[in-house]
């Protein structure tokens, strides 16, 4: 039995603009998902607590006719368990494996869907504790591979690495296209507020798309942002954490422009330049979840918290360890 763990992200700059092959900046955050894979004669069965349809946890196993007894129709739980499927998919082809049988539980501290990439992290955790549990030691770079190919899959080819690639190597990073590097940041003061909602990524990703084909002016709101990621590197490098704070903003709006914001995300956001953060905007695919704030002081923190829509308000630091083995 192994269990490996890896962390969930924020975006400082470029969701979205990134799968269009802008760069893009995510940091990894002290927020884990945590897979426990087990080897079984045969199939497949997954405890995943966390993960709720109309309320009911998730607990199946690979037989149709034991999907679970509740009124979910089986494409639903097909859509929520794809991931999951997918990692397990990567894990039998790594290992060369085709019919290896697996007990398979999820523990996870990143809501799901909310724009900390829940399932980066469950995708990258499963493969690195399933290849261990078979006794195949894959490098990080080979995990963040497969973990993309599972993303990529679920979300219908409309995925970057940018997720995957962070959650396997930790800290702060920069993806264009193929190109994937960790980067030098300082320690940066995340402050994140969760309205408690989820965005669908594959749809949001869908809605820009769309936009894009249509009006030239979105193509270039895509672009922009990817000027202001170019800007913001030059903003880490410098340790100007004033100017990521003003690019952030400016990042947000943009979001904004392309359709992926809702009213809590932006109230959240407000809230915390308000209460004098240095910089807030969503994170993630958007449309309800997180927003992403700088700040070294309480006032965010206890603004955010107070806000109505915000559910849940807390202080991130930055993960540098990315995918490891918990244990086995
Ligand atoms: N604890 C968990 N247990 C089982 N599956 C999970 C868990 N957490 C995430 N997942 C999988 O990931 C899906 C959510 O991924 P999705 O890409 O929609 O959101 P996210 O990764 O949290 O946010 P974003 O991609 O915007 O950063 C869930 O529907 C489920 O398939
Ligand atoms: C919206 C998006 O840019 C980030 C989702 O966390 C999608 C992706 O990069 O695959
Ligand atoms: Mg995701």
């Amino acid at each position: 039995m192994v269990t490996a763990s890896a962390p969930g992200k924020v975006y400082l700059f470029g969701e979205h603009a990134v799968v269009y092959g802008e760069p893009a900046v995510p940091c990894a955050i002290g927020l884990r998902a945590s897979v426990t894979a087990e080897k079984r004669d045969e199939g497949l069965r997954i405890e995943a607590e966390d993960l709720s349809l109309s309320g009911f946890t998730v607990e199946y196993d690979d037989d149709e006719t034991n999907r679970p007894d509740i009124d979910v129709p089986n494409s639903l739980v097909d859509a929520a368990m794809g991931y999951v499927d997918e990692a397990v998919a990567q894990v039998r082809e790594a290992a060369d494996s085709p019919d290896a049988g697996f007990d398979i539980t999820i523990e996870s501290k990143i809501p799901l869907g909310a724009g900390l990439g829940s399932s980066a992290a469950v995708a990258a955790a499963a493969i690195e504790a399933g290849t261990r549990e078979l006794g195949v030691e894959l490098s990080k770079a080979e995990i963040a591979e497969r973990a993309y190919q599972v993303e990529n899959t679920v979300q219908d080819g409309q995925a970057s690495r940018a997720d995957t690639f962070c959650s396997t190597m930790g800290g702060a990073v920069r993806i264009e296209g193929d190109d994937c590097q960790r980067i030098d940041s300082p320690d940066l003061p995340f402050v994140i507020g969760y309205d408690g909602g989820a965005g669908d990524t594959g749809a949001l990703v869908a809605g820009v798309r769309e936009l894009r084909d249509e009006y030239d002016f979105a193509a270039d709101t895509v672009e922009a942002i990817g000027d202001i990621v170019r800007r913001g590197e030059q903003a880490l490098a410098a340790e100007n954490i004033d100017e990521i704070g003003d690019l952030m903003n400016f990042n947000h709006g943009l979001l904004s422009a392309l359709g992926v914001s809702s009213r809590t995300l932006d109230s959240m956001v407000w809230a915390a330049r308000d209460a004098g953060g240095l910089g807030a905007k969503l994170t993630g695919a958007g449309g309800g979840g997180c927003i992403v704030a700088l700040d070294e002081t309480p006032e965010t923190l206890t603004a955010l918290e107070y806000t109505p829509g915000c559910e849940e308000a807390f202080r991130a630091e930055l993960d540098t360890d990315g995918v490891r083995v918990e244990s086995g």
